[in-house]
């Protein structure tokens, strides 16, 4: 890899369809497995770092625990004294006293039952929702590459997916496991209480079914490696068709979306069956074991009751007591295969939790205050890729106040500029200063408080216009607020709203246009009030107009301030103080409009294309 840049991953769509055929060096087989060396880790750390919030909560579920196995074992011995006493004694007058027992023991089991689903059910939940905060806080701070190569909607059901197998692991193992444990202690000691042989002849079958159970495990684990990744491709597909649905229906590529989408379903389904009959497999080989120890019980017992004088009640105690001892001892069995499929979302959980930050986000680095807002860029290289350079040792001063335009062909490196500056990315290569202090030592909130960006992909929060543009200062007042909607020419179109800047938009509100989304991001920027200021194709969905509108509002209201602003119009272009000039990735020119028309070619190119009264001078905007 050329030293001079950073590894990038780009976001390719063939890598999705890689990942969809599962082909070699996809995400899916490059899972590894969950080893027994890995897997105690993680399961203490599950238990350790989530279960202590809740331990009121599980010690009820365990007391609960305890009455229902409790229950349990007594409703097996209960046969015991039922069969002898109302069958064989025939002693009619122990009947209502027995039912009695019968119904009591049943009605503890009831309501343990209840409240253990009530307790077990709250842990859950509140595990799964601190989970997913959790990921989901580290992740909105992940450095941006770390989102070039996976479709967000792919990071948020992993998110998702993974709590819940973290809140079924540790639930599993504390609740449901200990729950079954307590069930075959009591069950076994009335087992043992009734007949010791028999019992030992129920127990030695057990290794045969625990081999056999074994192999199944480790197919089933085999499988379950990429579930998770096929669930999160098939939400990522069907996502991203419909965020492009307007150029779906104006390409009419709806089959191909479709078949696309089906493709991805397909797949998930053919490996849910695969690892449904795989599991399958537990049952008939459980029942088998199952059938041959009752067969050898009975063999046993007819020769006991026949030869050495043992009760039918006796017989009826233990033969209850194992049949009730199936289902936790097959749930028991399949423990390691349920944890093992959701161990795998385990560990992608702790990966995105454990994912340090970005460099010096938070706490650390110098602070930066009061600044003028001069940048400066020195011999600065980065490539996305690690290897096509985006920028190339690149050398510009910005002046305190400057109005700067750049410009270049698509691909030219504009926007990696805006990046570099934000920090959004860190340059292979080169130093980049603000106000003379390298901007790699500056603590990353500070930069972000001394720069407004109004991006080409406006973002807008669910929630009021006004609301989205106070997020550029949350303490700003009403009055601040809408003379910031004034100057960006949000008034003019919401003054014709029925709730003006109190329309909701979003989702559930009003939809704007690009250009209304344009213009409230803008007020936004100017209400944060930073000494640094960054259109980037800030004006694009705008028609000329307005464009010319917005753009004479946006410089005037930042004569205080630096501006960087990246445009294809040359109206905006032309107000700028000094333009630079970009082209693949190399600082080409820098001059005023009138000076770039005469020289540069690149220039000249650019907008003889797009716009023929390129030599016409500019009116500046500023002085
Ligand atoms: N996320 C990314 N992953 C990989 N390569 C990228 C990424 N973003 C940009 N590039 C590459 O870096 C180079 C510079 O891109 P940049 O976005 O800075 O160009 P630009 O001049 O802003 O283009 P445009 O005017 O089309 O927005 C291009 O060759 C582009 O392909």
């Amino acid at each position: 890899m050329d030293s001079d840049f950073v590894p990038f991953h780009p976001t390719k769509p063939e890598r999705i369809a890689k990942e969809l055929r599962g082909g070699k060096g996809s995400a899916m087989s490059a899972k590894k497995r969950i080893s027994a060396a890995l897997a105690y880790p993680l399961v203490r750390r599950l238990i350790v770092e989530n279960l202590p919030p809740h331990k009121m909560l599980y010690l009820t579920g365990l007391l609960c625990s305890i009455a229902a196995a409790g229950a349990t074992g007594a409703s097996a011995w209960i046969m015991k004294v039922m069969i002898n006493t109302i069958y064989v004694e025939r002693n009619a007058a122990a009947v209502w006293g027995i039912s009695a027992v019968i119904i009591g023991i049943s009605l503890i089991k009831g309501i343990a039952a209840y409240s253990q689903t009530i307790t077990t059910g709250k842990i859950r939940r509140a595990i799964v929702s601190d989970l997913q905060n959790r990921q989901f806080s580290r992740v909105v701070r992940f450095d941006i590459s770390r989102f070039a190569n996976q479709h967000p909607a792919k990071f948020v059901s992993k998110i998702m997916f993974n709590a819940r197998a973290g809140a079924s692991v540790i639930l599993t193992l504390t609740s449901n496991t200990v729950s079954d444990v307590l069930t075959l202690i009591s069950l076994t000691t009335v087992m043992i209480n009734q007949d010791p042989m028999m019992s030992l002849i129920s127990v030695a079958v057990l290794p045969v079914l625990f081999v056999s159970v074994g192999a199944i495990t480790r197919k089933i684990k085999a499988l379950a490696k990429g579930e998770t990744e096929l669930a999160a491709m098939v939400q990522s597909i069907g996502t991203e068709a419909i965020e492009g649905i307007r150029t779906i229906k104006s390409f009419q590529l709806e089959d191909k979306a479709v078949a696309s989408f089906a493709k991805a379903v397909g797949k998930m389904e053919r490996r849910g069956i695969q690892i449904n009959r795989t599991s399958a497999m537990m049952s008939p080989l459980m029942e088998t074991g199952g059938g041959l120890i009752i067969g050898l019980f009975i063999i046993y017992a007819s020769w006991q009751s026949l030869g050495n004088g043992k009760t039918p009640g006796e017989f009826m105690a233990f033969i209850t007591a194992f049949l009730f001892a199936y289902e936790p001892a097959k749930r028991l069995a399949r423990v390691n295969v349920d944890i093992q499929k959701q161990l795998v979302a385990v560990e992608q959980m702790y990966h995105l939790i454990d994912t340090p930050v970005q460099q010096s986000q938070g706490a650390g680095g110098e602070r930066l205050s009061g600044i003028q807002g001069a940048i400066r860029f020195e011999g600065v290289s980065f490539s996305y890729d690690g290897s096509s350079p985006a920028l190339h040792h690149v050398s510009f001063d910005v002046r305190p106040r400057e109005k700067l335009a750049v410009v270049g062909r698509s691909g030219a490196g504009k926007t990696t500029i805006v990046n570099l500056l934000l920090r959004l990315v860190e340059p292979g290569k080169g130093n980049i200063f603000i106000d003379g202090k390298d901007s790699a030592a500056i603590s990353l909130a500070d930069i972000r408080n001394n720069i407004a960006l109004v991006s080409q992909d406006v973002f807008l929060f669910e929630g009021t216009i006004r609301d989205n543009i106070r997020d550029g200062r949350p303490g700003a007042s009403d009055a601040q607020i809408e003379s910031a909607a004034d100057l960006a020419q949000v008034s003019s179109f919401a003054s014709g709203l029925e709730n003006g800047l109190d329309t909701l938009v979003g989702p559930g509100g009003t939809n704007l246009s690009g250009g209304q989304k344009q213009r409230v991001a803008i007020a936004r920027a100017l209400l944060k009030n930073a000494p640094i200021i960054i259109y980037d194709e800030a004006t694009s969905a705008l028609d000329g107009e307005n464009e010319r509108a917005v753009m004479d509002a946006a410089f005037d209201a930042a004569s205080q301030r630096t501006v960087i602003c990246i445009a294809h119009r040359l109206s905006t272009i032309k107000a700028a103080d000094r333009i630079l000039v970009f082209d693949a990735g190399l600082l080409v020119d820098s001059g005023t409009h009138e000076e770039l028309a005469k020289r540069c070619e690149i220039y000249r190119s650019i907008f003889h294309l797009s716009t023929p009264e390129v030599v016409q001078s500019g009116r500046k905007l500023r002085a």
